[in-house]
């Protein structure tokens, strides 16, 4: 087979077998030539009968070992091997060897040149090779050859190829090459393998048959030896320090990138030190940065094997009692209160009275007074409007926010001039059907996404009533958010698409969701505003359609009917919003507008009475005026400037500086309201969304199990759940289902279900990982991996 026949390619001398890298390991297994495959062997036979059928007048002059020979130079390519061998035999040059022009001798050709001179009579077929480069510089490979051709070997030649042949001198470098991990095959190949291992073995015979070379010729030929290495051969022990480890290319800068190297016709001389293979260093030379931190030792690689600790060989830090002493900055401080001490002294000692006065000045914390007024009493003094506040729910897009525009807008609350700045600036980013939704989508993230993210607040009085609205987003990545939302509402209005498919896809969507989290609040009326029916040609039957199935739904999620409203409009052009519809299409519509809807609704009684509790839906900080104020709704109680209150569950005073309900300032707030209060005598980060304000003689207790009355949305089982009170959650889980009740009289059907269906009302007991203010009569939101599950009261601590 082609490697027994000792073929060598010139051009893979064993320089190139520090790129030939092979798995020692493999070749052990695999002698040279067994690596061959069966398949090798049949391509081989095939191989050759095709080269000798197309060699045609030539094939009487070519041995079987020369087409093998060709055959695995080209990888059985038939063409190629044919073409070379009648090149070969017909003495055409391939284009590879056309005459070379003239070249300086580099220091490189010189030191492979004296090696080859100083060679030994060439015994094995690795030299031959290489002599034979030269003498038959036709053929790829080298055959039969005879030995001691003269050396006018050119290493140039080898790298006529290489792009970095001609490298500027002060970009040459030097590649170390680490063996220590072993070589991996790069080329693969059993073939490749077995080739790599016989040349290695042919020159470990020849080596060990030479006199080792002496004199002048000693370097060049260590350098060749070097660069041929094989890894078998190479002393594999870290700490033989004289022995060269690695091999090594070094490249030294070559005086003929510079300068032209001297006649090459002259005898070399001794070899040129440039081109001395330096023993490799096994660590390079430490750094200053590495000596600074280490010691100087380092400069010393091959002692070192372990790095000492850092910083051990700089002064002062060998001590152990390093905080003993004052740091920088005590002596900094230590200095300038020094300075400041010596300053007022002066001062007082020329009886400066203004500078001593300024001196004394000190900034006390304001004591907000009380009045003490009774609360209740000015409530009732004021001859109050109803207090109204309404969230406004329902699915994305559905045009919640164009609606409330619209009504602010037809109520006068947002003047001409502001609507037509908003209808411009949406104009501008092509988003005009938005103006009016803008109203209450005020940030540019809601603007330019066309989605409402935060719930946004407004509010608008009639003869009878003070309304806050509350818009929540529809999307449902902002339930949380819309959870918020609902937390400060007595009631919902529920916006519907009533365009095609819209209002199908809601139902999938958010629709029922809200409305379920909205009843689970406490809510008992519902306003269903039957959105966008100028898209539907205000067509009675799309009307009753929705209204039918939005009935069964609502009272299945225990709405009364009589307490369901539903209103056809078109939030967009106003109609059926604030005015009546003045459309014949529309004349089977004889109900209320959605502002007389709104102010018919039935309010739930306020527990002016009861001890204060205060759910925080908002936390602003850093005002300047105002450092830290909360906005929330008061489910229970009063309260008044000059109040101390309690904060949960952080269980922090602070003290009440000033109200304001509906942006205006105010004495007192009660039960129903939404007020801003702003804060004194408390740090900021005592208070987050969620928690609870008390008064601290009454405070709510922070619980870790409780009892619940759930409404089942979807199906639950003891599971992890995540519990909602307000905007304030904990992970946690529903860790027993106690009983099945019935939904209406509250008496048990079942002891321990061990489900609940949706639709159904259990008692369940809930578990929290933190303990969160709750007390009974509270209502609460289970969610299990982004899905409302339930919603519930709670009845005791468990
Ligand atoms: N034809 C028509 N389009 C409407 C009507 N009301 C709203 N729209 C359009 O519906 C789109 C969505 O309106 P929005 O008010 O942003 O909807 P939304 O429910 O507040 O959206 P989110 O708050 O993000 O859930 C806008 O392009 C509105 O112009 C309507 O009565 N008729």
């Amino acid at each position: 087979m082609p490697p027994k026949s000792g073929f060598s390619r010139t051009r893979n001398i064993d320089y190139d077998d520090d790129d030939d890298y092979y798995d020692e390991a493999e070749y052990d297994e695999q002698e040279a030539g067994e690596g061959t495959t069966e398949d090798d062997k049949e391509q081989m036979r095939v191989g050759t009968i095709r080269v000798r059928e197309a060699l045609g007048e030539f094939e009487a002059g070519v041995s079987d070992a020369q087409i093998h020979e060709a055959l695995w130079h080209y990888y059985y390519d038939i063409g190629k091997s044919v073409t070379y061998l009648k090149n070969k035999l017909g003495g055409a040059q391939t284009p590879r060897e056309t005459p070379k022009k003239e070249k300086v001798m580099s220091k490189f050709d010189q030191a492979a040149s004296i090696a080859v001179q100083n060679a030994p009579p060439s015994t094995g077929k690795y030299n031959d090779a290489h002599n034979s480069k030269v003498a038959e510089s036709a053929c790829p490979m080298t055959l039969s050859l005879p030995p001691n051709t003269m050396p006018t070997y050119d290493a140039d030649d080898f790298f006529w190829d290489v792009p970095w042949g001609n490298v500027p001198a002060h970009r040459l470098g030097t590649i170390v090459v680490d063996h220590s991990r072993g070589r991996r095959g790069l080329l693969g190949g059993s073939k490749l393998a077995a080739l790599a291992a016989k040349r290695r073995k042919e020159r470990e015979e020849a080596q060990a048959a030479a006199p080792h070379p002496t004199g002048d010729a000693d370097a060049a030929v260590a350098m060749l030896d070097k660069l041929s290495m094989a890894s078998a051969s190479m002393p594999n022990a870290r700490n033989e320090a004289p022995k060269p480890r690695y091999p090594v290319r070094r490249r030294s800068p070559s005086p003929q990138h510079d300068a032209p190297f001297p006649e090459t016709t002259e005898e070399p001389k001794a070899p040129q030190p440039a081109i001395v293979v330096e023993r490799p260093a096994e660590r390079a030379v430490a750094s200053t940065f590495a000596s600074t931190l280490c010691g100087s030792n380092l400069t010393s690689p091959s002692t070192v094997e372990v790095f000492p600790v850092p910083y051990i060989h700089c002064q002062g830090y060998s001590n152990t009692n390093a905080f003993d002493s004052p740091s920088p900055d005590d002596i900094v401080r230590a200095a300038q209160s020094k300075g400041t001490t010596t300053k007022k002294k002066k001062a007082v000692s020329h009886g400066d009275k203004l500078a001593d006065s300024v001196g004394s000045l000190v900034i006390e914390e304001s004591h907000v007074k009380s009045k003490n007024l009774n609360v209740i009493d000015e409530f009732e003094k004021s001859s109050p409007k109803r207090i109204a506040n309404f969230v406004v729910v329902g699915h994305v897009d559905h045009g919640k926010s164009t609606l409330m525009g619209r009504l602010l807008y037809d109520l006068k609350v947002i003047d001409q001039r502001s609507i037509d700045k908003l209808r411009k600036e949406a104009e501008t980013i092509g988003k005009s059907s938005f103006a009016l939704a803008w109203v209450m989508d005020e940030t540019s993230e809601e603007r330019s996404r066309g989605v409402t993210v935060d719930v946004a607040t407004n509010y608008f009085e009639t003869e009878r009533t003070q309304f806050t609205i509350l818009d929540a987003p529809g999307h449902k990545d902002f339930i949380p958010n819309m959870i918020s939302g609902s937390s400060q509402a007595d009631f919902p209005v529920l916006v519907i698409d009533a365009s095609t498919n819209s209002f199908e896809a809601g139902l999938k969507g958010q629709t029922k969701e809200h409305i379920l989290i909205a009843r689970s609040m406490g809510m008992q009326h519902i306003i269903v505003a039957v959105n966008k029916m100028d898209t539907v040609s205000w067509s009675q039957s799309r009307f009753d359609e929705i209204s039918k199935r939005m009935t069964a739904f609502l009272t299945e999620a225990s709405f009364l009917e009589k307490r369901i409203t539903f209103i056809p409009l078109a939030g967009l052009t106003g109609e059926n919003v604030v005015k009546r519809v003045d459309k014949s299409a529309a004349d089977w519509y004889t109900g209320d507008t959605l502002l007389e809807a709104l102010e018919r609704v039935d309010l739930p009684q306020r527990s002016l009475q009861k001890p204060l509790r205060f759910s925080v839906a908002d936390v602003f900080r850093g005002d300047i005026r105002s450092p830290l104020s909360i906005a929330g709704r008061i489910d229970s109680g009063t309260l008044q400037v000059g109040d101390i209150i309690l904060a949960l569950p952080a269980n922090e005073t602070a003290t009440i500086k000033a109200i304001e309900v509906q942006d205006q300032p105010v004495d007192w707030a009660v039960a129903g309201q939404i007020p801003t209060l702003h804060l004194t005598d408390m740090d900021p980060v005592h208070l987050r969304q969620g928690d609870m304000i008390c008064p601290p003689s009454s405070p709510v207790k922070l619980v870790k199990a409780f009892s619940s009355k759930l409404l089942a949305f979807e199906h639950v089982l003891p599971c992890p759940v995540e519990v909602f009170r307000s905007t304030l959650n904990s992970p946690g889980g529903i860790r027993s289902l106690s009983a099945k009740l019935n939904k209406f009289t509250g008496e048990v059907v079942k002891r321990r279900p061990r489900i609940v269906k949706p639709g159904e009302v259990a008692r369940v007991v809930v578990v929290l990982e933190k303990e969160l203010p709750i007390e009974e009569g509270m209502r609460v939101v289970v969610r299990e991996r982004g899905r409302t599950i339930g919603a519930g009261l709670m009845e005791n601590v468990a």
